[in-house]
């Protein structure tokens, strides 16, 4: 699947839909803090997504202790962020909802 990096606006349009999720400075990267009630819930959700990222080949960036997990999504092969970067921040919201969050 050849993906391409977005165009700001399209990435601006994008982030107007995530809740919580912040863009850094150069718009080559998307995260956000994952804070669940306990480290049972916060690994489920890693598990969750691990599955949607191998479905979706494309894998995140992230660092769990305990109950949080901190993610960083961008598409290495592309130098930035591309539709495959929203559609797993998509699925970690669904995945986040299901889990009270
Ligand atoms: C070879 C393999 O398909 C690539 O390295 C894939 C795998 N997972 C990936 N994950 C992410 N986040 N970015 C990528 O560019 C990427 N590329």
């Amino acid at each position: 699947m050849k993906m391409e990096r977005l165009e700001r606006a399209t990435i601006e349009a994008e982030m107007a839909g995530l809740a919580g999720w912040a863009l850094n400075d150069a718009a080559s990267s998307i995260s956000k803090t994952f804070k669940f009630a306990n480290f049972v819930e916060a690994f489920g959700f890693m598990t969750e997504a691990a599955i949607t990222a191998e479905k979706l080949n494309h894998h995140p960036e992230w660092f769990n202790v305990y109950s949080r997990v901190d993610v960083t999504l961008n598409t290495h092969d592309a130098g930035g962020l591309t539709e495959l970067d929203f559609k797993l921040a998509k699925a970690m919201e669904k995945a986040a909802a299901r889990r009270g969050l």
